[in-house]
């Protein structure tokens, strides 16, 4: 009897594991290196390939930590007419959570439509108290995916997006999440250093769109008409696309776009990102660029890192990087949660991507590309602040890097996949 059900137990949970497995191919081989840059080929492929084509007329303007990120995104939100939404993954009730919910709250008092899509994990120090008094003034709050028994495949799949549209026209995306370890200037290990960005054009009407995706999914309502979405003249003169990938739709556009730009680089890749963790394809198409003569330089997080498992692991996949003369440099000041690529001083990409499996394959994200010389070289200048700021490792000392960071690194790499 007993032998029976281990039998059945055995069944069942092997049933349950082949139900939780991906069912669909991810990108398996290294593309082919067709174009640079430069080709307008690269630019129809990232509108094709992606999702919407780049659009011209757009207005990127840099914001670079929470002391300039935050009056930017609550000034907007303060002068909001019709409509505010706002989709974010971290959103904890400390003194910025309380100055946004104060500011979303008073706009839906005054009879702007709020709309709040938090993750549920990510939001999970929110307070009750918070989350009522948004409620009480008129916001409309949704919790993404909240964990149930029923779903729980699901819970491994969090919205990661970084999203805040006013009233259709003003658009912010980059890395912050809504914690006040992200205000001040990063000057100490309690305040962070992140980018995010402000946007006007008509690509902000392709960030609404991305809202709307999830917000669909999450209420079952469409939010569309001109409050939402209004004509849009030209702001500037970035050509820009906002895309995004989910595990229900364009699972695979992250990584894809990174394997793309990585392919196209034709003399330099400046990568900062708060969680690299490359998988295989990810690592040969840096070693490939390397190997072609591109300078590819990547800053990551130092010993003042909120994951020490995701730092062991990324050090674990160092080594062909290191060997192909890729450039590692770790941030020291603080933790450094920056998102952004630069490919040949034209193309940026930023947004809520980390550079990890959770990313490309697992979470919802979104990013902005902009294909401008302008601000990609703005984006590399602040690419070169960063690197005085950080630490090189060498192919040495990588190599010899004490036994116990070798052995960490490798457990860490057991669960690379959900990192
Ligand atoms: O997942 P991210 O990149 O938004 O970072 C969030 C931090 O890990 C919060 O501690």
């Amino acid at each position: 009897m007993v032998a029976l059900i281990a039998c059945l137990a055995t069944v069942v949970a092997g049933l349950l594991v082949l139900n939780f497995a991906p069912t669909e191919k991810k990108i398996e081989t290294q593309l082919t290196r067709l174009y640079d840059t430069d080709d307008p080929q690269f630019r129809r492929s990232l509108g094709v390939l992606l999702g919407p084509p780049l659009v011209e007329g757009n207005k990127v303007e840099v914001l670079l930590n929470g002391d300039q990120i935050f009056p930017a995104m609550l000034k907007a939100i303060r002068e909001a007419k019709k409509t505010i939404t706002f989709e974010t993954y971290i959103y904890w009730s400390e003194t910025i959570g309380k100055e946004f919910a104060d500011a979303l709250a008073e706009r839906a008092r005054a009879g702007v439509k709020v709309h709040l899509m938090l993750d549920y994990i990510g939001s999970i120090k929110m307070d009750d108290a918070s989350m009522k008094a948004l409620r009480d003034a008129g916001v409309e709050v949704h919790r993404y995916h909240k964990p149930v028994w029923w779903k729980l495949a699901r819970l491994n799949n969090r919205t990661h997006r970084k999203l805040l549209i006013v009233d259709g026209q003003i658009g912010f995306t980059g890395g912050v999440g809504i914690a006040d370890k992200w205000r001040g200037h990063g000057q100490d290990e309690d305040h962070w250093r992140d980018t995010h960005f402000r946007v006007e054009g008509p690509v902000v009407g392709q960030m609404q769109a991305v809202f709307n995706d999830n917000w669909t999914k999450a209420t079952g309502k469409v939010l569309d008409g001109e409050a939402y979405f209004p004509a849009l003249a030209a702001k500037g003169d970035s050509p820009a696309q906002m895309f995004s990938s989910s595990i229900t739709g364009g699972g695979e556009s992250m990584h894809l776009m990174y394997l793309m730009a990585i392919t196209a680089a034709r003399h330099t890749i400046h990568l900062s990102n708060s969680y690299f963790v490359p998988d295989e394809l990810a690592v040969k198409a840096l070693v490939a660029a390397a190997k072609r003569g591109v300078e590819v330089r990547i800053i990551t997080p130092g010993k003042i890192i909120d994951s020490d498992v995701v730092r062991a692991a990324s050090h674990e996949r160092w080594g062909a990087l290191l060997k192909a003369g890729v450039k590692m440099a770790e941030y020291q000041p603080t933790m450094y949660h920056v998102k952004a690529l630069v490919v040949d001083s034209l193309l940026v990409s930023v947004g809520s991507t980390n550079f990890d499996n959770r990313s490309f394959s697992l979470n919802d994200e979104a990013n902005l590309n902009v294909l401008d010389p302008v601000f990609a070289k703005q984006q590399e200048a602040v690419f070169e602040q960063d690197w005085l700021r950080a630490k090189p490792i060498s192919l040495q000392q990588w190599e010899d890097r004490p036994l116990h960071d070798k052995a960490a690194g490798k457990l860490a790499d057991l669960i690379g996949s959900q990192l």
